[in-house]
This record gives C-alpha cells, sequence and structure tokens, in this order.
C-alpha cells in the first residue's frame, strides 16, 4: 500500500542537537503520509526510568539492568507525541533540563542501545513509509534506508533557535544552552558504541541560512525522488 504522496520507504535524518531534526522530521513524515519515529524520546524514556530507580546514569551496568525491566512505549503516528515508561505518560518529563543533563550517559551503554535498537527496528518494519530521527539512524539502526539526511546548522544558529524556543534571552542563560548543546554533542560523538556521524552515504543539509521549511522542502525533495528513481528501477 503507499501513501497519499506515494511514498514508500524509510528516510532517517541524524545531526548533532538542535539542528531542527524533530520538527522537520515531524513536518516530513506528514508530508509523505508516513509514520514518525522520534528515537531520542527512547533514549529519554529510559533515562527518565534510571532516575526513577535512584540510579547514578554514569554506572553503565546500573543503568543496563534498569533499562532490561522497563517497558518504554512510543507511538508512531506523526502528529502524536506518546512516549510511555511502564504505562505511565512521560512525554513532558522527558523534556526537562534534568533528563536532557543525564540522556547522553544513559545513550552511551552499549546494551540500552541493544535493546532500543531492536525495538527501533520492529517499529520501522512495522511502517510501509517511516521518518526515522535521530544520532546513528544511517549509520547503525537503518543502514539501507531509502533516503539519509545529516542535518547541520552553525553553534551559535542552534543556541539562538533553542533560546527562542524556549523563550530565553538574558545573554548568560543562552551561554548556557549553547555549553549545553556543546557537551552533549561531545559526549554523543565520542561514546565508543555508535556515535554521532554521518552515515558515508548521507546527504549534509545545512540549515544555518535555511528556514525550517525550506529544509522540509529539500528532504521532501529527496526522498521522492529516491521514490521515482526505485520504481524507474523496478
Ligand atoms: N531551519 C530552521 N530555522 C530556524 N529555526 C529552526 C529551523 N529548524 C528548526 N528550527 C527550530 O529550532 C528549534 C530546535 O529544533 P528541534 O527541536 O527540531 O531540533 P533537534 O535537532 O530535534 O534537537 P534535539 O536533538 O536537541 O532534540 C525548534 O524551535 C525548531 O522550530
Ligand atoms: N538515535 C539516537 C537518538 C538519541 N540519542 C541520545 O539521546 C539524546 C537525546 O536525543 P534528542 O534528539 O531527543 O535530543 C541524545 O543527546 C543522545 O545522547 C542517541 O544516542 N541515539
Amino acid at each position: 500500500m503507499s501513501t497519499m504522496s506515494g511514498f514508500r520507504g524509510q528516510v532517517t535524518l541524524d545531526g548533532p542537537s538542535g539542528t531542527g531534526k524533530s520538527s522537520v522530521a515531524r513536518s516530513v513524515a506528514s508530508r509523505l503520509g508516513a509514520a514518525y519515529l522520534d528515537t531520542g524520546a527512547m533514549y529519554r524514556a529510559a533515562t527518565v526510568a534510571v532516575l526513577d530507580a535512584g540510579v547514578d546514569p554514569e554506572d553503565g551496568e546500573a543503568v543496563a539492568r534498569v533499562v532490561a525491566g522497563a517497558r518504554i512505549e512510543v507511538g508512531t503516528a506523526a502528529g502524536t507525541e506518546r512516549v510511555e515508561v511502564d504505562g505511565t505518560d512521560v512525554a513532558e518529563r522527558i523534556r526537562s533540563a534534568e533528563v536532557t543533563r543525564s540522556v547522553s550517559a544513559v545513550s552511551a551503554v552499549p546494551a540500552v542501545r541493544r535493546r532500543l535498537v531492536d525495538q527501533q527496528r520492529s517499529l520501522v518494519a512495522a511502517a510501509d513509509a517511516v521518518v526515522v530521527e535521530g544520532r546513528d539512524i544511517g549509520t547503525v539502526v537503518l543502514p539501507d534506508a531509502d533516503v539519509k539526511v545529516y542535518l547541520t546548522a552553525a553553534p551559535e544558529a542552534r543556541a539562538e533557535r533553542r533560546a527562542l524556543q524556549l523563550g530565553i534571552s538574558d545573554p548568560a542563560e543562552v551561554a548556557a544552552l549553547a555549553a549545553d548543546l556543546r557537551r552533549r554533542d561531545e559526549y554523543d560523538s565520542s561514546r565508543a558504541d555508535s556515535p554521532l556521524r554521518p552515515a558515508a552515504d548521507a546527504v549534509v543539509v545545512d540549515s544555518t541560512d535555511l528556514d525550517r521549511e525550506g529544509v522540509v522542502d529539500r528532504v521532501v525533495e529527496l526522498a521522492l525522488a529516491a521514490a521515482g528513481a526505485r520504481e524507474v528501477g523496478a
């Protein structure tokens, strides 16, 4: 069964924090009539379980134990943000500063990644058309995806956008936001298991001088071109 745009297949969006992955992926999914999977939300939900268990996020063994016993569920319908841990709605909590501070340590634990990557692949397998965003989707989770995009933007632009999103204008607070983005990128890029990096066959899109709609147009264009090329080749 094809979607209303005719697109069937997998689009991946990876990149550093605050480059626009979530907002772009949601719009692309809605334009293509595809499912949408926010894998960062899954690592954030795992972090909620770890914090609630009173475990140190840097204690890899304890983190692995807690996450193995937690039921993490996310929705894949574009436009909904269902995220649950053991049946409790944590969609708001996963965006808290406390979770954001700890999520990179939790997501660096190999057993956590194995568990969530299995779950991500099962969710993707259930959809004819899907847009998946994260850090390792094009490199590890879906290496055979039809379209892989690696989204980047200058650090200053990312910090400004995040400040606008959170309604922050105080220069000291904006500087703290920029430092947080830097710290998370360094952690995510330097971990041993599935570090953040572009796949060799990813299209790099720099959004520094593009508005959100411009980025969405570019990704939709790439997806439809890939679908067309597949049909011609079929
Ligand atoms: N091209 C763009 N121009 C201006 N603002 C943008 C652009 N793309 C995204 N934004 C805005 O930047 C903010 C951060 O975007 P978003 O949350 O989608 O990034 P992200 O890469 O998913 O971040 P994270 O990895 O931290 O979850 C949002 O307010 C979003 O609306
Ligand atoms: N595929 C992924 C997705 C996310 N992470 C980790 O989760 C953190 C939160 O991601 P957001 O996109 O919600 O900001 C991110 O900083 C990574 O540590 C990951 O490892 N792999």
